[in-house]
């Protein structure tokens, strides 16, 4: 059961919603749309299911073009973050819902019904509140009730949008992971929209980062994390320090400030190529003293984070336009303390990982 979206465009008045997107997800595949506020997830999520209809493009639904199908010929269940379960029915009832409504030929007997709803809420783990009503629910337990609701109908595919966006941090930790183990089980095609990296790279086999209506990069977690396609996906999946400069010998200059780091293969290029180096807050090693020629810091500001130590160090003998004013690092707990640092000490500052990018186009990552 696989989805097909072929250079979609939607424009809102004379405003493009979407950009002649084009996306493949695979049978059985668990794909998140990030990106941030008003850059299309939804409009694309709703074009998919037939709640609206493409200005320009198609989409194919199992290797059928559903262009211009009723979303009720389409086989899609869907969750949205405010999900209204009926408040005058029992969790028994709201997940019943979509069976009762069907045509009479299609409904199952009330002995089905009963069977596969009771199946449905011991899956999302709730049939022991099965005569409950929606208001004497958790956020989280709703949210579970909803889904089954969803799956009632036996979707061929599902469609989440935020679906755990109004929860509390806990809750959405832990429906997450709940998620992911139902969709090993059911392997229904599903796509979830979340503005939330985290969960994206938790949920998703692949992710789809999106940005004003365009799609910026597709890939597993990994691969968009680790090899950002563009600037903008850097500095979205996850934090990261930016510093523009010159290419100079062996070093990216910051308008004085040097950090002795080259894009690999870059030895034909040269001196004097604007190039941005984007570094992770992790990928960073502190020195206290060294031989070598680092650039030179003082640590500002230090915040235990449990597994993590939090710092913010500030350049020194620097002022430019090309360098952040403070650079978040990131040590592990056992390096931390094994450096045993304090505020106002001067480090050495060394990269371990770069992601390089010339006048704004993806080039190469690598160690140094
Ligand atoms: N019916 C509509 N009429 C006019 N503009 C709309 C309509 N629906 C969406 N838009 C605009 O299209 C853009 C994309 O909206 P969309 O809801 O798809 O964004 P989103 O990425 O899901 O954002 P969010 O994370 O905030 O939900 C936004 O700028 C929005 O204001």
């Amino acid at each position: 059961m696989s989805i097909e979206v072929r250079n979609i465009t939607k424009a809102f008045d004379d405003f493009k919603a979407l950009d002649n997107v084009s996306l493949n997800v695979d049978d059985g595949e668990l794909v998140a749309l990030l990106g941030p506020s008003g850059c299309g997830k939804t409009t694309l999520l709703r074009m998919i299911a037939g709640l609206d209809f493409v200005d320009e493009g198609e989409v194919w639904l199992n290797g059928e073009n559903v262009t211009g199908k009723h979303i009720k010929q389409r086989g899609v269940g869907f969750v949205f973050q405010h999900y209204a379960l009926f408040g005058h029915m029992t969790v028994f009832e709201n997940v019943a819902f979509g069976l009762r409504v069907l045509k009479r030929n299609e409904r199952p007997s009330e002995d089905q019904i009963r069977k596969r709803v009771h199946e449905l809420l011991d899956l999302v783990q709730l049939d022991w509140l099965s005569k409950r009503f929606p208001a004497q629910l958790s956020g989280g337990q709703r949210q579970r009730v909803a889904l089954a609701r969803a799956l009632a109908v036996e979707p061929k595919f599902l469609l989440l949008d935020e679906p755990f966006g109004a929860l509390d941090a806990n809750v959405r930790k832990e429906l997450r992971r709940w998620l992911r183990r139902l969709h090993d089980e059911l392997h229904v095609t599903s796509i979830f929209v979340t503005h939330d990296q985290e969960e994206a790279m938790e949920v998703a086999s692949r992710i789809v980062v999106m940005d004003k209506g365009r799609i910026e990069q597709v890939g597993t977690p990994e691969a968009v994390y680790d090899r950002p396609a563009s600037p903008f996906v850097s500095s979205f999946i996850g934090n990261v320090n930016v510093f523009h400069g010159r290419l100079q010998g062996g070093s990216l200059d910051t308008g004085g400030w040097q950090l002795p780091i080259r894009p690999p293969g870059s030895d034909d290029v040269g001196d004097d190529t604007p190039y941005a180096a984007y570094i992770r807050p992790h990928d960073f090693e502190l020195l206290k003293s060294t031989e070598e020629k680092l650039p030179e810091c003082r640590v500002k500001f230090i915040q235990p984070m449990g597994s993590v130590y939090r710092l913010e160090v500030v350049p020194e003998h620097a002022a430019s336009d090309g360098l952040p004013e403070v650079i978040d690092v990131e040590l592990p707990r056992r390096d931390f303390r094994a450096l045993n640092l304090s505020v106002g000490e001067r480090v050495y500052l060394r990269a371990t990982e770069t992601h390089w990018f010339e006048a704004g186009q993806p080039a190469v990552t690598g160690p140094r």
